[in-house]
């Protein structure tokens, strides 16, 4: 693709669109569809449908908070997910490039424009800088660490709202796993952002950067043969998704889950208030986006289960998968 410097297109999976609705079924969430962007033409599927305005009455219909369709001639603000990595332009920076039909067996059903907020361009998560760079071999092998271990090596991701529980569980696992004999350590979220991280923020690409490096450090640790429990949001899946390719077979997805009223409701740092009261701006689950991993290796319901349960429920897991008899 060829692009101007100064204004490279955004790469990404997923995108805002606000679209008007013209198809004689209604758009539903999980539906697939054609897009027609510019000269090409890729599928996309309906991520999220975030608001509905009926185009007549001017009015938001009325489907709750999350609606789950969009009706003939309504105008709604939906997420798209595409399977690869899409080079677009938003529409406020490029108006003619920035705007997309969408067609379902051949019938044009709707057009609309590309926004990314909440959302980070990918770009220089995946771009590589160095070139004429060689791997170095080791003559420790992962089975000699894990034979002295009791264990293999690798990741346990864990992901969820701010205050779903993922630094109680992790700490907690992390002391009773030590005790046991294993080599184990907890990255946390907060612990990091004062170290290794401390010059990003909370925007979407300062959140990539944030869970790329994290990924990155948490599979040299798995190499070195630990097991590494990691506590953070990590709100995209695409950027969860490339942990896991850092991290290859011993990476384990564990969502952390509890409702949004039930994390409010705990508010452990105060810090929902705060975004509530507009002290704190892109703060997830209010005003900034969370995407719940589609096919998780574990999930801990930490809305139902006591902090003993939920803590069990993962030492169980971990003990299948990762103890090896010596
Ligand atoms: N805007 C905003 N949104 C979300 N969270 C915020 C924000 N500002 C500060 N905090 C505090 O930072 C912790 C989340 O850091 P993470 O590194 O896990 O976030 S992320 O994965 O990069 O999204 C998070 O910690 P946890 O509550 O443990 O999740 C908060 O304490
Ligand atoms: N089943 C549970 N698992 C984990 N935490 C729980 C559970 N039930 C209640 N809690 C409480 O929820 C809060 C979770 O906070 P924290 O661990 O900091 O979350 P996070 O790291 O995801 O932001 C703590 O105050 C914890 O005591």
């Amino acid at each position: 693709m060829i692009s101007h410097v100064e204004m490279p297109p955004v790469e990404t999976d997923v995108f805002r669109a606000r679209l008007f609705w013209l198809g004689r079924t209604p758009l539903t969430v999980g539906a697939g569809y054609l897009m027609k962007l510019a000269t090409r033409q890729v599928r996309v599927t309906v991520d999220r449908i975030e608001k509905v305005i009926d185009a007549g009455s001017l009015a938001g219909a009325d489907q709750g908070d999350q609606p789950q369709v969009v009706e003939r001639n309504a105008v709604a603000e939906v997420v798209l997910r595409s399977r690869g990595l899409l080079a677009l332009d938003e529409f406020r920076d490029l108006p003619n490039t920035g705007r997309f039909v969408l067609i379902e067996d051949y019938d044009t059903v709707g057009g609309g424009i590309i926004a990314m907020d909440g959302y980070p361009d990918q770009r220089s998560a995946v771009t590589r800088k160095s070139t004429n760079i060689t791997a170095v071999e080791h003559r420790v092998t992962a089975e000699a660490r894990a034979r002295r271990n009791g264990h293999t090596g690798g990741v346990l991701w864990l992901t969820g709202l701010s205050g779903a529980g993922k630094s109680t569980l992790a700490i907690e696992l992390e002391q009773r796993l030590f005790a046991k004999g294993y080599q184990v350590f907890v990255l946390d979220g907060d612990n990091v952002r004062h170290g290794l991280n401390a010059n990003l923020g909370f925007s979407p690409e300062d959140r990539t950067e944030n869970i790329r490096r994290v990924g990155e450090v948490a599979a040299l640790f798995a190499e070195a043969g630990f097991l590494v429990l990691t506590a953070f949001i990590s709100p995209y899946r695409a950027d969860r998704e490339r942990a896991r390719s850092a991290a290859g077979a011993g990476f384990h997805e564990v969502h952390v889950r509890a409702d949004l009223d039930v994390c409010e409701g705990r508010d452990p740092k105060g810090l929902y208030a705060k975004a509530r009261r507009g002290e704190i701006r892109d703060f997830t689950g209010i005003d900034a986006p969370y995407e719940p991993p589609a096919a998780p290796e574990l999930v801990v319901d930490t809305g139902r289960l006591s902090i003993e349960e939920a803590v069990q429920s993962v030492m169980d897991y971990i003990e299948r998968r990762f103890a090896i008899a010596r």
